[in-house]
């Protein structure tokens, strides 16, 4: 499999080199030269199959000429052998029509530990042997962080630098990536939004001066990795409530766009998908551009589900381009407008191949409150707010009643106690395993959100290309 950017001037790739860059030297993603796809047969052949067997079947294509099935296979038998669940993503059902897809019981207890847990041997694999020293620097408004963290503390050849929003992540969030004192990981708190720091990152990426001295790499879903392991669940649930003979849809939370992309892939690969509802808190940049051609950044807004506190979407450049006839060039120029201005229109063609899939909706404070309690009373699941943004919107969307709704459960309730206390009256318990959060020692510098404190601190301790 080879891989090609949104903005169509970076060089084409294979499966580990794409892996190990992270974002296109031209400033785009990368992406699949071409879908591969699963016959109708071959989906049916998933059902039944174990997690581990389901994610060699759906991800093979994408690691074609750089790993054998069985490679791959024991990469994810490890991976998701530190799940806390024998379904690894079980599913719930909450009434006739609603399912969660509980996406938390890796590591750091939400949904990015399925891809990261991967992703962390994945480099371990592909730096084994050789001299290469990756820096990587990440973005997070809080999950990413933690479960890059928690895949990669301590592992040779790589060194972590992590950004977060100063005093916008839970405690339970900070504290999951901050006390962890492996001498490879680094935090820094941000003045800024996520925003800011995801910004900050790409800005890394784009400097010649920087990313020459440095082997950057990515754990944001700017690494197609990341986005290729998430498709997998999605094939895993939808088997399981009847495809291929019925179509299933998704509700995801959403912020940079990442997990409702890898449902797009899916259904790109043949799943039958009957929508993807796009559910946003009230930065809702994504529900604007979807529902109105609007993708114009506002000020990002703290909210109760601070993940997904998000303006500027990522991969909303992989469906534009997508979308747009694969074009790189327009991307790239659509993409230097919005840089520039900030606001950008969809084209009509965008808008017309979106709304075949897509649908979105933007939930308010009690309208995911009420989404709690209604899971919490009516069928007796806690659930955490980025879920409950999720849940909120599949339940106002126009869909047929004989289509199940799969919301993805993206984070373990008790990352988020303070709000889910306030909005149900239950204060959800840390898992035994992290039970002892609170007693461990934080380090984490504090810096201006500004290129030159972050490149500056970054500089003094990272390890320099030979
Ligand atoms: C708990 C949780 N839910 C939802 C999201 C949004 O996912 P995405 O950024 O892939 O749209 C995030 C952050 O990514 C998150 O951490
Ligand atoms: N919500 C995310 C933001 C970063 O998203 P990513 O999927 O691009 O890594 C987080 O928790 O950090």
């Amino acid at each position: 499999m080879r891989y090609i950017s949104t903005r169509g001037a970076a060089p084409v790739l294979d499966f580990e080199q794409v892996t190990l860059a992270g974002l296109g030297n031209d400033g785009g993603l990368y992406l699949p030269e071409a879908w591969p796809s699963l016959s109708a047969e071959e989906i049916g052949g998933l059902r039944g199959l174990s997690y581990v067997d389901t994610a060699v079947a759906v991800m093979a294509p994408f690691v074609e000429g750089t790993l054998t099935r069985e490679e791959l296979r024991s990469l994810c038998v490890q991976a998701y052998g530190r799940f806390a669940h024998a379904a690894v993503t079980p599913l719930v059902q909450l009434d006739q029509r609603h399912w969660l897809l509980e996406l938390f019981h890796g590591p750091t207890l939400a949904f990015k530990d399925v891809a990261l847990q991967l992703l962390g041997l994945l480099f371990e694999r592909f730096l084994a042997g050789t001299d290469k020293h990756l820096t990587v620097v990440g973005a997070t408004s809080g999950d990413t962080g933690s479960a890059a963290i928690d895949a990669l503390a301590g592992r040779s050849g790589v060194d972590v630098f992590m950004l977060h929003p100063k005093g916008r992540v839970s405690d339970v969030q900070r504290r999951q990536m901050t006390t962890v004192l492996a001498p490879n990981i680094h935090n820094i708190a941000i003045e800024g939004s996520f925003d800011d720091a995801q910004a900050l990152v790409k800005a890394m990426f784009n400097d010649p001066g920087f990313s020459g001295k440095f082997a950057l790499s990515a754990v944001n879903s700017i690494n197609w990795a990341r986005l290729m392991a998430q498709v997998v669940y999605y094939f895993y649930a939808a088997v399981r409530l009847g495809a291929p003979e019925r179509p299933v849809a998704f509700s995801v939370p959403t912020g940079n766009f990442g997990d409702v992309f890898a449902g797009y892939v899916a259904a790109k690969m043949g799943l039958p998908v009957a929508k993807l509802v796009v559910a946003t808190n009230v930065n809702d940049i994504l529900h604007r551009a979807l529902s109105a051609g609007d993708y114009s950044q506002g000020t990002v807004v703290p909210t109760p589900s601070p993940s997904m506190d998000i303006q500027v979407s990522s991969n909303f450049e992989r469906l534009l381009f997508d979308l747009g006839g694969r074009d790189g060039a327009a991307t790239a120029e659509q993409m230097r407008g919005f840089e520039a201005t900030r606001a950008m229109r969809l084209t009509n063609a965008q808008r017309e191949g979106a709304s075949r899939l897509f649908a979105s909706d933007r939930i308010d404070l009690d309208d995911m409150a009420l989404a709690m309690r209604w899971a919490c009373d009516g069928a007796g699941q806690v659930i955490d707010p980025h879920t409950a943004i999720g849940l909120a919107a599949a339940r106002r969307a126009d869909l047929p009643m004989d289509v199940p709704i799969v919301t993805l459960a993206t984070a373990h309730p008790a990352k988020f106690g303070d709000a889910v206390e306030r909005a149900t009256g239950v204060r959800p318990a840390l898992p035994a395993r992290i039970g002892d959060l609170f007693d461990r020692e934080e380090r984490y510098a504090t810096l201006p959100g500004t290129f030159e404190a972050v490149t500056g601190y970054i500089a003094e301790r990272a390890v320099a290309r030979p």
